[in-house]
């Protein structure tokens, strides 16, 4: 798939089929949100409201990796909340294939979510996890079973289904977390974080295998993450982001190469 720049900010992205699709994948447009409560409830005046996303704008096209990377705080997780719809907008839009999802609920969005802790269900085997989703959308067992197993084999725990989450290890709970969230074949997969609860060898070796898992199964997605190595090893372009406010969207090289400003440029440790 290839996307061309048609000016005017809009995209056509032209597919393997040859078929020009305009705005195909996710929209964002000038996006705010707009927190009037601090977090933990207690009324401050002089802080009582936050601008937590100021005016976004960012395009993900269809099978592409846009990784959101920035400091605690920065608003990366309340823009991929806005997206999923958890969070609503204080201005601006987010659209998918150009229709506007104001409106639309977190689970008719058909997006996937995948969180720091993949909160696997306790009461199920791993396979059981993996199978959730599919159950919900009435797949017959047989073929259940072959996705479970495919997934699975996918994200490296061939054979894990009988496994209960108890006896499962830290990265292989996030292992079956992915293969959980890819099952239903969302249109988009958004990832909060879904390696930082783990070591660091782990998360290299993690962040390339989601990366591999992504590509092969063509799933566009939006990976928020305060690591910048993590970030250049799972996106295809990654959005910097400082305040509110994205600085900068690029691919790993370009960043390392022309870092837009100072305050990129320290974030990424090149200064
Ligand atoms: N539910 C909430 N109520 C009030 N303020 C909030 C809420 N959620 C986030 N904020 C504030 O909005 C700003 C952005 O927070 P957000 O969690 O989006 O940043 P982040 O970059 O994802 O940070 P982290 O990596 O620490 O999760 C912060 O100032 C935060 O305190």
């Amino acid at each position: 798939m290839v996307s061309l720049n048609s000016g005017a900010g809009s995209t056509v992205t032209v597919t393997d089929t040859g078929v020009a699709r305009h705005g195909a994948g996710l929209a964002v447009r000038d996006a705010v949100v707009r927190y009037t409560r601090p977090r933990d409830g207690l009324w401050r005046p002089a802080r009582a409201g936050t601008t937590a996303v100021d005016h976004v704008w960012l395009e993900v096209d269809e099978g592409e990796i846009v990784a959101l990377l920035g400091p605690s705080g920065c608003g990366k997780s309340s823009l991929l909340r806005a997206v999923a719809g958890l969070e609503p907008l204080a201005g601006g839009t987010v659209r998918w294939d150009d229709a506007d999802l104001a409106g639309v609920p977190v689970h008719r969005r058909q997006f996937g979510l995948l969180f720091q802790d993949g909160q696997l269900f306790p009461h199920r085997d791993a396979g059981r996890n993996v199978a959730y989703g599919l159950e919900a959308q009435h797949v017959p067992a047989p073929e259940r079973a072959r996705r479970v197993a495919g997934l699975l084999d996918l994200v490296g725990l061939t054979g894990y289904e009988r496994r209960r989450v108890a006896t499962l290890s830290g990265g292989e709970r996030q292992r079956v977390a992915l293969a959980r969230a890819l099952a239903p074949s969302p249109r988009l997969l958004l990832l909060d974080e879904p390696l930082s609860a783990l070591d660091r060898r782990l998360r290299e070796r993690l962040a390339a295998d989601v990366r591999r898992v992504l590509k092969e199964t063509g799933t566009t997605a939006l990976f928020v993450t305060h690591d910048h190595e993590e970030a250049f090893a799972v996106a295809d372009r990654v959005g910097v982001m400082s305040d509110g406010r994205l600085l900068q969207v690029a691919t790993p090289d370009e960043l390392r190469e022309k870092p837009a400003s100072r305050d990129v440029a320290e974030f990424l440790g090149l200064s």
